[in-house]
């Protein structure tokens, strides 16, 4: 159907409109008369007025089709905003329509960004300042200048928009001119804006996880699920030592190490597919080869629709942690220098014995056990040679018990075994003897050393003696320090006498330290004749303490606490000058062949300088080196003889003779003897004590006279206290006699009156003082 333009159509309508009313009007005359009709109206008018009519009702049914294509129209239209409506809601997007030349911004958007249902008409000027971020508009009017003048195809920008709520979000606006006037200039600028403030955030989000993976410290590797490996980051590359080119698409059972069965990682990965994750310290193989103890963290990652679609996996390579940590343990709980257990360990595994004996009803020893005189080979050797002395005592001691039991070192010469399932006190007692016994033999302290050491040891039971660790340890120790008391090289078994004994001990240590200050030291003197004139030849001095607290205290008593505690040293310098100035006094009176013995403890040989305070003294009292004679025990000299005898050697060197005192005791080896620059052996009291009644002490003494005579030493008997015992020695060749037969100890002046009243020639008619 052709279209009618709108205006002509009402300009027709102006025309055929009243003539269709005059046409209807008369209509009926002629339809109702026709004859009057006739009169009236010629016939031609009426076909005018029919026509008239014909083409109003025309007129008007083509007005009612026009109306109806426009509703059409404007239904279609409103239709397809309404669907535009909904593509910018579905979106997000908004619509903008910048209009320039009437200076108007139309927008229609998604209600996040323009509110429900918006529409918005702004000026341009309130669009730029009230819509777009300052910060972002001198960039979003440049981008739409460049477009406007051609220099860009489309506008396009990312900046930040006030949305309905009046926060600041991220679009993306595009846009394109899209009306221009004749010139070319642009009229209308449309286009679209879409919120990408998520986008970017979860852009950045990215870049910021992108960065730490880039930076971390910890190896990660993103594997797919058939555990090939899809990507990884640098610490991946620097810790396995694989590039990322290297391993992706790669199993990662490339990094498996040998230090775990295949098992273990099939176990691992079972349980990674079951429950998405795994965690805990694995081995894994560098690409060297070389093995690394990670601690490993896999987590399983599920896609947007919730499925698993690969796992993560971050490694830290705690290798070398672990090994601090170990030795930080090893430390803790071990000696450094002997590699035993040491006090901590010791204790925590003693109190587990404990609790096994207690429920298996056994017992379980402790045995303590302290090197007899170390301090004197470690200040005499060094330290160096100390340790090693410590050491070969630890292989020793470890080498004698069973492996299931402990050994332990607890600092200084201190070693504790603990022995577990003990049947029976006996049983201690053998593995005691076993120790000692594993002890006679020199320990190798280097090529060129051997050393002899001895132990003491203390011993307690649970539950004899006690029920928690601390106890036994602590009553142990008393027993050793009883076994030392008792000479040594011995066993003790702790008994509840044994603290009392050792709460002594410690007082009258507390007194000795005062003693030598508040002179409660004195000197007696026993003197000894010759077996072939009856001349009397010298004296020993013997130390004597009176302490104002404790009374009387034998030298048996306190030497061996002096020497243990270091006291002897200062004790024994006053000892030294206290014998010289007797001696020089008894000189004054004309006992100018008389010699003094004095006892030299090894201390004083080790550790004090007593070659040059002998010489000052001998310079200050005038006492000939050849009048005085050092006494030391045949058993110090024998465990450090080496030692010894360089510092004897020296002492000869200023002229003093040398004895070894208790000769007998120490077992001492000929050749020793031979090597040691000494004049005299002094045969100890308990060999002389049972002569007579007992065949081998008197064969032993015997030996011992030929022996020393064959050495070209003067040999002295001690403690001879009967005529029986004289007569036999004299038989034998003895040399010299000193004991309670002749005299006993005496103050110094009694001895002097002693020595000066004695007369040679009635040796025979003396009779014993006791
Ligand atoms: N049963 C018996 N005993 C007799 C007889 N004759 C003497 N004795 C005792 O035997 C000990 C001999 O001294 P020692 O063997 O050097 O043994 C000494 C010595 O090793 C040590 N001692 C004494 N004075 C000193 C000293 O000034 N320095 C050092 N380092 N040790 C000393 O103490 C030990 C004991 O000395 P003391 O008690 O004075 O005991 C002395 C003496 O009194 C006798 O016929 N029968």
């Amino acid at each position: 159907m052709a279209k009618i333009p709108v205006t002509s159509a009402r300009r027709l309508w102006a025309v055929l409109v009243p003539t269709a009313w005059l046409g209807l009007l008369l209509s009926p005359v002629a339809v109702a008369a026709p004859s009057e009709a006739s009169k009236y109206l010629p016939a031609s008018q009426i076909a005018l007025l029919i026509i008239a009519a014909m083409l109003a009702w025309l007129l008007w049914w083509v007005m009612r089709k026009r109306r109806q294509q426009e509703k059409t129209l404007l239904a279609e239209i409103r239709e397809r905003e309404a669907r535009l409506n909904l593509a910018l809601w579905g979106s997000g997007d908004e619509f903008w329509d910048w209009n320039i030349r009437e200076n108007s911004v139309y927008r229609l958007g998604a209600s996040q960004l323009l509110g429900q249902g918006s529409m918005d008409s702004m000026s341009t000027d309130d669009w730029r300042t009230h819509s777009i971020h300052p910060d972002d508009l001198p960039r979003v009017q440049k981008l739409l200048q460049e477009h406007i003048v051609g220099h860009s195809e489309l506008y396009e920008s990312e900046h930040r928009i006030r949305n309905v709520r009046g926060e600041w979000i991220w679009v993306r606006a595009r846009g394109k001119v899209v009306e221009r006037d004749a010139g070319g200039s642009p009229l209308r600028l449309a286009g679209t804006a879409r919120d990408i403030t998520l986008i970017r955030r979860a852009e950045r989000e990215r870049r910021v996880a992108l960065e730490v993976l880039r930076s971390m410290s910890e190896a990660v590797g993103v594997i797919d699920l058939d555990f090939r490996f899809i990507s990884v980051n640098p610490a991946f590359s620097r810790i396995t030592g694989y590039s990322e080119e290297e391993v992706v698409g790669q199993n990662s059972r490339l990094l498996d190490s040998s230090q775990h069965s295949s098992d273990f990682y099939r176990r691992v990965r079972d349980i990674l597919e079951r429950t998405g994750h795994w965690a805990g310290e694995m081995w894994q193989k560098r690409k060297d080869s070389e093995e690394f103890l990670g601690w490993i963290e896999m987590s399983e990652v599920r896609d947007a629709q919730g499925m698993r679609s690969h796992f993560v996996a971050v490694v830290n390579d705690i290798t070398d942690k672990k090994r601090a940590e170990q030795e930080l343990r090893y430390l803790a709980n071990y000696d450094t220098l002997t590699g035993l257990p040491n006090r901590a360990l010791l204790s925590e595994r003693l109190g587990r014995a404990i609790v096994r004996a207690r429920r298996q009803e056994t017992r379980v020893a402790v045995l303590f056990l302290d090197l007899d005189r170390f301090k004197d080979i470690n200040d005499s050797l060094g330290h160096a040679a100390g340790d090693r002395l410590l050491k070969a005592a630890a292989t020793r001691l470890q080498a004698t018990v069973s492996a299931s039991d402990t050994v332990a070192r607890l600092g200084g010469d201190e070693f504790t075994v603990v022995l577990e399932d003990v049947e029976s006190l006996p049983a201690v007692e053998r593995m005691a003897r076993e120790i000692l016994n594993a002890f006679s033999m020199p320990l190798e302290v280097d090529e060129r050393h051997d050393v002899s050491i001895t132990p003491s040891l203390g011993i307690s039971l649970y539950p004899d003696h006690a029920l928690v660790p601390t106890d036994l340890l602590k009553f142990a120790d008393t027993a050793m320090y009883q076994a030392k008391a008792e000479g040594r090289n011995t066993y003790q078994i702790y008994n509840e006498t044994m603290d009392a004994e050792s709460r002594r001990r410690a007082t009258v240590l507390a007194s000795l330290r005062k003693a030598l200050d508040r002179g409660e030291f004195r000197l007696v003197f026993q003197p000894r004749m010759a077996l072939a004139d009856g001349r009397i030849t010298g004296v020993e001095a013997l130390l004597r303490w009176h302490s104002a607290e404790l009374g009387e205290i034998s030298p048996v008593v306190f030497i061996p606490l002096a020497e243990e505690s270091g006291l002897i040293l200062p004790i024994g310098e006053w000892v030294l000058e206290e014998a010289c100035q007797t001696l020089k006094r008894w000189r004054n009176h004309g006992l100018t062949e008389l010699s003094i013995g004095i006892n030299v403890s090894v201390l004083q040989l080790l550790r004090s300088n007593l070659p040059e305070h002998l010489t000052q003294v001998i310079e200050d009292t005038g006492v000939p080196a050849n009048r005085i004679e050092l006494e030391v025990t045949e058993s110090m000299v024998m465990q450090n003889a080496e030692q010894t005898t360089n510092v004897l050697n020296e002492l000869r060197k200023i002229g003093v003779s040398l004895a070894i005192d208790d000769f007998g005791t120490g077992y001492s080896s000929l050749v020793y003897l031979k090597r040691l620059p000494i004049d005299t052996l002094k045969i100890d009291k308990e060999f002389i004590g049972d002569l007579t009644r007992d065949p081998d002490d008197e064969a032993i003494t015997a030996t011992v006279i030929t022996m020393g005579h064959s050495l070209g030493l003067n040999v002295i008997a001690e403690g001879v206290e009967t005529e029986q015992q004289l007569s036999y020695l004299r038989e034998q060749g003895c040399d010299e006699i000193q004991g309670f037969w002749l005299s006993p100890p005496l103050d110094s002046h009694r001895c002097l009156a002693f020595i000066r009243s004695w007369q040679p020639g009635t040796v025979a008619a003396i009779p014993a003082p006791y």
